[in-house]
């Protein structure tokens, strides 16, 4: 069985809404019931953990009821960290899950076709984190603002969740990051320090996590496209571009998908 902790207790500061991000209302419901109904399309997730701030448990639990449909959740308090909301989610997972994945409640456009392959390589592997390969160049800059070095791009990948970890290695690696006082920005870099494998699972770019307002717009675009497709919104881009030009551009191949 797998369990799927959800980080939602942060503070939203730099959506600078004046409330936390995740009850934001998305085409019609809150970011975080869209979140959640995501992992409930998906057959193999057994329960839902959410984490959220102390004063915020009372008001999502009345939330949570009010939408049925949902795999059966448990609501508890986050820490100052996502780390340390993490680790308090993950003191909550039921004893019969083996698989354990994180996933930030600010990611409510992950598809259910990237939650089952970090599932499953989660399953294989130890660990998998789902990703996008990098489509800008990366600079290494000092504290000086000088650039200091460029990392190779084809060894770049933007890392996103949802993270995926057999239990035990999940609750040794987050053992050890408190022992050490190591605090990291993701769960597979706690993973990492054991010195275990964690796997890349090709996601989506549209997987991204609403962090600021312009993200809240782009979210909304993404959401009324899963209604059509992204093919369409090329295949429309390209004959208007022609129409312009006047069928004067040159033809270019394009990749059998
Ligand atoms: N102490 C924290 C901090 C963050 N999160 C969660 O981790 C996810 C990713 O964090 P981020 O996008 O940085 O959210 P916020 O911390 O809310 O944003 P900000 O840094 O702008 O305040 C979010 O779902 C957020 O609610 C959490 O559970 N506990
Ligand atoms: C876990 C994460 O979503 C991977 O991209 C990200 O690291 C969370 O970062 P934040 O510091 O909480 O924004």
């Amino acid at each position: 069985m797998v369990s799927v902790i959800f980080p939602a207790a942060g503070q939203g500061k730099r959506m600078n809404a004046g409330i936390n991000k995740v009850f934001l209302e998305l085409a019609d419901r809150p970011m975080l019931i869209r979140t959640l109904q995501k992992f409930s399309a998906v057959p193999e997730v057994g329960e839902l953990i959410v984490v959220v701030g102390a004063e915020e448990v009372e008001p999502v639990t009345e939330l949570l009821e009010k939408f049925s449909g949902l795999k059966p959740w448990k609501v508890t308090e986050g820490g100052s960290e996502r780390q340390y909301s993490v680790w308090n989610g993950l003191k909550q997972v039921d004893s019969e899950a083996d698989v354990v994945l994180v996933h930030d409640a600010a990611r409510p456009l992950v598809t259910v076709k990237t939650i089952e392959a970090v599932i499953a390589a989660a399953r294989e592997h130890g660990g998998a984190i789902a990703a996008v390969p990098e489509k800008n160049t990366i600079k290494v800059v000092s504290e000086q603002g000088v650039v200091k070095s460029t990392p190779a791009r084809s060894t770049l990948w933007a890392v996103q969740t949802p993270q995926g970890f057999r239990k035990q290695i999940l609750l040794e690696a987050n053992i050890k990051a408190e022992a050490d006082g190591f605090l990291g920005t993701d769960d597979a870099s706690l993973v990492e320090r054991l010195g275990r494998p964690v796997h890349v699972v090709m996601s989506e770019y549209s997987n991204i996590k609403v962090t600021t307002p312009e993200d809240l717009l782009i979210a909304e675009a993404f959401l009324r496209q899963e209604k059509g497709s992204m093919l369409d919104t090329v295949r429309l881009a390209a004959k208007f571009a022609k129409e312009t030009m006047r069928g004067k551009l040159p033809h270019r191949q394009k990749e059998e998908k």
